[in-house]
C-alpha cells in the first residue's frame, strides 16, 4: 500500500509541531517530529562531551551510535542506545548547538534514511526544515508555516524556553545541506495573526485542495472545532464564566497549554490535579458550553444553595467515600455532559500531585466516554490551601491528549485491579503534562 507524507516545514517557533500533532490527531496519521532526532544527536554529542564544532568527532559519533525511531500509534519516538532522550530535547544547550550538529552532511544522510523508512508501514505528518525539499519532494501535501519573528520569540519565551530563534534560523537558512526553502510545490501558511483553531482549519483547507484524502483518513474527529459562535450557557452560568474568565486573564495572566487538545463535543471525563479553590472555574473556562462540576456539601447554604446548582454543581461529601456521588457522575456523563473529576480529592498541600483517591477508574471505565487530562500550575501560590489570600502568580492550564478507550480496553478494565490499572492510567498522563 501506498504511504501518504504531509510535509510540514518552516522556521523555529511558527508552530509546525503544534500543526503536526493536531493534523496526525484528526486524520489519523503519525506525527513525526524530525527535529527531535536532530535534537537527540545533538544531545548524545553534549552527552560525550564532544565539542560540537568538531564534525569529524560528531561524524564518528553518528558512525557509532544505535538510533532507534518508532512510534506509538500517534506519536514519533525515538532512543539512542537504548535511552530516550526526550525530557532532554528542549534544553538551552541543545537550542544553541542543533544548528551546527544539523549542518553536518553525515549526519542528515542518517536522520534522513530513518524518516524515510516511517513511510514504510504508515501514513505520516512530518514536520521539520527540508521535509518537503528533501526527505519527500515527491509528496503533492506539503505546507511552508511562517509567522513573524517577533511573534515567534514571543511564542517561545511564552514556553519558558530559552531560544535564539533567530540564530536559529539564520544558521537552518544558510547552511548547504538541506538549508531551509520553501519546497517547490508548497503552500505558505502565515499563522502571525491565526489563532491555533484557525491555523488548523487553514491548514485542513490547503490539504483539501492539495488533493489529500479527507474522507477516507478523517477518522479522529473527537476534539472537534471550537464553536466561533458566543458562548452556549444560560445567563447566571455565563456570568460567573466570563467573571472568573477575565479575572484570571488580569490577574494571573492565565495561559493555556493544548488548546488543540480540547474536546468540544460529546461527552467528557475531565482529569485534573487539583491545587486551590480556583480550580473548578479555570477548568469551567476552558469550554464555551456548560459542564457540571462538584463541591462541597457544606457550601450548599444560604446563597450558596441557590447559586451552585445554577452553576451545574453537585454536592459531595469530602469526609465519607461517597458512592452516590460517583454513580451521579456516571450518570452525568452517559447523559452527554463533561464532568470535572479531581482524582485526588482533596487540594494539594505541598504543590506536588498526590495519590489518587477517587474512583476515578472506576468512574472512566463504567462511562466510557473520552477522558481529558489536564494538569494546573500555579494555583496554589495564588491561593494556597489555608492562606484565603489570593496572590499574583501565574496560572497555567495544560490539556492533554484525550485518552480514547477501544472496546477492548474497556473490557479489560474492570473489577477492582482494572480499575486501578485505568486510575494509574489517567493519573499517569496527568503527571506526564
Ligand atoms: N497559530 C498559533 N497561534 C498562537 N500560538 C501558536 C500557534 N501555533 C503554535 N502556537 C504556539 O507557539 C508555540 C510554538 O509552537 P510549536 O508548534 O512548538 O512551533 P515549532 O514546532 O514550529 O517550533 C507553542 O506554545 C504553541 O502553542
Ligand atoms: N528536518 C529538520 C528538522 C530539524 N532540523 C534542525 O533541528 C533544529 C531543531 O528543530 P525543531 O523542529 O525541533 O525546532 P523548533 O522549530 O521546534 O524550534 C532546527 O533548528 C534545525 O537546525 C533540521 O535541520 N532538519
Amino acid at each position: 500500500m501506498n504511504h501518504h507524507a504531509i510535509a510540514i516545514d518552516g522556521p523555529a517557533a511558527s508552530g509546525k509541531s503544534t500543526m503536526a500533532r493536531a493534523l496526525a490527531e484528526r486524520l489519523g496519521l503519525v506525527m513525526v517530529n524530525s527535529g527531535a532526532m536532530y535534537r537527540a544527536v545533538t544531545w548524545k554529542v553534549l552527552e560525550e562531551k564532544i565539542n560540537p564544532t568538531d564534525a569529524a568527532a560528531v561524524r564518528e559519533l553518528v558512525g557509532r551510535i544505535r538510533i532507534d525511531c518508532g512510534h506509538d500509534g500517534t506519536f514519533s519516538t525515538i532512543s539512542i542506545d537504548g535511552v530516550d532522550p526526550t525530557p532532554f530535547l528542549r534544553s538551552a544547550e541543545v537550542n544553541a548547538n542543533v544548528s551546527a550538529i544539523s549542518a553536518i552532511p553525515e549526519v542528515r544522510e542518517k536522520l534522513v534514511a530513518l524518516q524515510r523508512d516511517y513511510l514504510k508501514s504508515t501514513h505520516v505528518v512530518m514536520e521539520g526544515r527540508d521535509i518537503g525539499s528533501v526527505v519527500f519532494p515527491e509528496t503533492p501535501f506539503k505546507i511552508y508555516i511562517d509567522a513573524d519573528p517577533s511573534v515567534r520569540n514571543h511564542r517561545r519565551s511564552d514556553d519558558g524556553e530559552v531560544d535564539s530563534v533567530e540564530t536559529r534560523d539564520a544558521a537552518d537558512s544558510s547552511r548547504t545541506t538541506a538549508p531551509l526553502v520553501i519546497a517547490d510545490g508548497a503552500t505558505v501558511l502565515d499563522t502571525s495573526k491565526l489563532s491555533i483553531e484557525g491555523a488548523i482549519k487553514a491548514a485542513i483547507d490547503i490539504l483539501r485542495a492539495q488533493g489529500f484524502p479527507m474522507k477516507q483518513s478523517e477518522t479522529l474527529k473527537i476534539t472537534g472545532e471550537e464553536p466561533d459562535h458566543a458562548p452556549m450557557m444560560r445567563w447566571i452560568y455565563w456570568l460567573g464564566w466570563m467573571s472568573f474568565g477575565a479575572a484570571y486573564r488580569t490577574l494571573f495572566g492565565l495561559r493555556i497549554i493544548g488548546r488543540e487538545n480540547i474536546i468540544h463535543n460529546g461527552p467528557v471525563l475531565i482529569a485534573s490535579n487539583h491545587q486551590s479553590f480556583l480550580d473548578p472555574p479555570l477548568i469551567g473556562n476552558l469550554y464555551k458550553t456548560e459542564m457540571v462540576f462538584f463541591a462541597r456539601k457544606t457550601l450548599f447554604k444560604g446563597i450558596g444553595k441557590w447559586l451552585y446548582p445554577k452553576w451545574n454543581a453537585i454536592p459531595v461529601d469530602q469526609d465519607r467515600p461517597d458512592m452516590s456521588s460517583m454513580k451521579t457522575v456516571i450518570r452525568k456523563l452517559k447523559e452527554g455532559w463533561r464532568v470535572l473529576v479531581f482524582p485526588e480529592g482533596a487540594r494539594t498541600l505541598d504543590g506536588e500531585i498526590g495519590q489518587a483517591a477517587s474512583g476515578i477508574g472506576l468512574i472512566a471505565a463504567k462511562a466510557g466516554v473520552p477522558i481529558q487530562p489536564v494538569r494546573i500550575f500555579g494555583a496554589d501560590e495564588a491561593l494556597p490551601r489555608g492562606s484565603g489570600k489570593i496572590r499574583f502568580a501565574r496560572i497555567t492550564v495544560k490539556v492533554g491528549r484525550p485518552i480514547v478507550l477501544t472496546p477492548e480496553e474497556l473490557k479489560s478494565y474492570s473489577g477492582k485491579t482494572g480499575y486501578e490499572a485505568l486510575t494509574n492510567r489517567i493519573m499517569d498522563a496527568i503527571k506526564d503534562l
